[in-house]
């Protein structure tokens, strides 16, 4: 398969499909690869016709602090989200109501900007720095604090989420369309009636926010997430991915999060200069002989010359076949003490920074920042693969930089079958990336909530702990201007089809993650993402804030066959890096039927 190797707009032309007259960037795809705005990475101004074109459900009534007076009746479908383009009379209302039975349609519910006209729903963009600036008048409704939380409102008499499942098997639940309608979760199990801001007030949830300094060392601010989050300055670690990693070496003080160039070991910190000698050797004893090697030490994780490349994360490795010697640790304590809700200076949050890159190579473009949420459980290859897959269509649409990746599982408080305890996927997590990834992090905050956090809330999480709220977060530009990070939700394709699903997501929450973020959508067996995405309304709308990725090499590692593998005493090699394997196996997980694999 061959591909346009410019943008549309960006000096170059991809083919366009002749129904719609959009563009593909993949010759043989459907129209929504790449379509983003090359000089913003933003969707360009959607004209839908006239005011008719409400007629998705989009907010279009005058709210409040996240609550709306509709206007007009409701339009009756539980399904609005998944209707056919152009489909329905607009009349600007929400639907929302509708998808959740039992709640009146004229009940209050987090709405969107209620100055808002249509075409401001998504408008341009066209200062990158803007990027997903949520008081930026030309995106959609996009202020977090106001909505993306309020959403939970929805249904404010919704039951709490009953963790025990009473589903049989994983197998059943392999489909993952039946698998959500099975587990009948609405807006994904959303949380009790608290906003993000609240929940940070809330005594009982508040955890210290830790954030690492230039010196590499945690500097608690003293305070709670709340005062943190506002003193917060997000100058870390400077992450070191890959072929970035050499402009940032220019300079030659040491850092503390860095390898250390050793008498014992010479091997470079400059992972994209030819490897020596050394380094092979480095390299290659890690892969013949893990074990033996003086440089891993069972249990503590890779150990370069007795600790100077560390494994704060205390992993464990067994020599992973494709260790990255380049890989950066992190320090100062990983997510154990948070996952287990400990007090104080142990129980502290820390967001990762240590492989988030600080600077632009090619300024022309859009810092990005991709975040994969799931379950997770396990991480498989396949996993990995998506961000690897994702890497390489940003890089070909030359219109974003990557500057780091995440996974955010979810917490324990999702009802799915198959969920190992929220602390366990973590770290199985940490341990598929430290030691095989140079710019993938875990996020450990969603898995450590004590409630159910809707995939919204946790961009909008990602997006406040990169870009802050007072202007020192972002990119540092060489004239020293910041810019923001744009962040856009990487998933597959399972994933994207369930948005048209009654009761599983809600509108509102669809337009921020597709409107204000975006979506990175991974092909998956079983899944027309082409077709869904022609045929859903919203995420028509938004579909140049939406990149499709095609597997060339088809990679269908399910974490479903995987549990079963387990249980069944089957092999689970090469399906998951060994540490993975090795986690499972030390702490006995998937031995017994799902259900009781739910603890936390
Ligand atoms: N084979 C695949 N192809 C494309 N995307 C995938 C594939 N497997 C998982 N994903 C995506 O990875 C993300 C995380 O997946 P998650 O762990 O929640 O589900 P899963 O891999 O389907 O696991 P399970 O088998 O437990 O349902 C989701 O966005 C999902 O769509
Ligand atoms: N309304 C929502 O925000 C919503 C609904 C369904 C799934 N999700 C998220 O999607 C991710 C993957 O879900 P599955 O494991 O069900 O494929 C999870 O992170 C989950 O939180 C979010």
């Amino acid at each position: 398969m061959s591909r346009n190797s410019k943008m549309p707009g960006g000096g170059g032309f991809a083919p366009v499909l002749p129904a719609t007259g959009l563009h593909s960037y993949h010759n043989d795809s459907p129209p929504f690869s790449g379509a983003t705005n090359p000089a913003s990475g933003e969707p360009e101004p959607l004209h839908l016709n006239g005011p008719d074109s409400h007629a998705h459900g989009y907010g279009h009534g005058h709210g409040h602090g996240g609550n709306v007076n509709q206007a007009g009746p409701s339009r009756s479908s539980s399904s609005s989200s998944s209707t056919g383009a152009g489909n329905g009379a607009g009349n600007g209302r929400t639907t929302q109501g509708l998808l959740n039975p039992g709640m009146d349609s004229n009940s209050t519910q987090n709405q969107f900007n209620p100055s808002q006209n249509q075409n401001d729903l998504h408008g341009p963009d066209s200062d990158p720095q803007s990027h997903g600036d949520p008081s930026s008048s030309s995106n959609l409704n996009l202020n977090p604090s106001s909505h993306v939380n309020s959403a939970s409102n929805l249904n404010p008499s919704r039951p709490k989420i009953d963790r025990v499942l009473t589903s049989p098997t994983d197998v059943s639940y392999s489909s993952s369309r039946s698998r959500r309608l099975v587990s009948g979760y609405m807006f994904g199990n959303p949380p009790e009636e608290k906003s993000l801001k609240n929940r940070r007030d809330s005594e009982s949830t508040v955890r210290r926010l830790s954030v690492v300094g230039d010196d590499g060392l945690n500097k608690d601010k003293g305070g709670t997430d709340k005062e943190s989050m506002e003193n917060r300055t997000i100058h870390g670690q400077e992450g070191v991915p890959e072929d970035q990693y050499e402009e940032e070496q220019a300079d030659d003080t040491p850092h503390p999060l860095r390898p250390r160039p050793s008498s014992a070991h010479s091997f470079t910190t400059n992972p994209t200069s030819q490897p020596d000698e050394e380094n092979l050797s480095v390299a290659s004893s890690l892969r013949n002989s893990p074990r033996d090697s003086p440089l891993v030490s069972p249990g503590r994780g890779l150990s370069f010359d007795n600790g100077r490349y560390e494994d704060a994360l205390n992993g464990v490795t067994d020599g992973e076949a494709d260790a990255d010697v380049r890989a950066m640790q992190a320090t100062g304590g990983g997510s154990e003490g948070f996952m287990q809700g400990l007090e104080g200076e142990e129980g502290r949050y820390n967001f990762p920074t240590h492989r988030l890159r600080r600077r632009m190579k090619d300024e022309d473009k859009v810092p990005l920042v991709i975040v994969a949420c799931g379950s997770f459980s396990p991480p498989t290859y396949l996993h990995l693969r998506m961000f690897e897959m994702a890497k390489d269509e940003i890089v070909e649409s030359q219109t974003f930089e990557i500057m780091a990746g995440y996974y955010s599982p979810v917490s324990s408080y999702y009802k799915k079958s198959g969920l190992a305890p929220a602390h366990h996927r973590v770290r199985m997590c940490e341990l598929a990336v430290e030691h095989t990834s140079t710019w993938l992090m875990v996020d450990p905050w969603e898995a450590g909530q004590p409630e159910y956090q809707r995939t919204a809330v946790v961009l909008d999480h990602f997006d406040e702990m990169l870009n802050g709220k007072d202007g020192e977060g972002g990119v540092e530009m060489r004239d020293g201007t910041r810019r923001k990070y744009k962040v856009m939700l990487l998933a597959g394709g399972d994933l994207i089809e369930s948005f048209g699903e009654p009761g599983v997501w809600s509108e509102p929450d669809l337009h921020i993650i597709l409107g204000r973020f975006g979506c990175l959508i991974v092909e998956r067996a079983g899944s027309d993402v082409w077709a869904f995405l022609l045929s859903h309304d919203i995420l028509y709308h938004h579909r140049r804030n939406v990149i499709v990725i095609k597997q060339l090499i088809y990679n269908d590692i399910s974490s479903t066959k995987v549990r079963l593998f387990v249980r069944r005493g089957m092999s689970i090699k090469y399906l998951l890096p060994n540490s993975v394997i090795q986690y499972i196996s030390k702490n006995l997980l998937y031995r017994e039927p799902d259900t009781k694999a739910i603890q936390s």
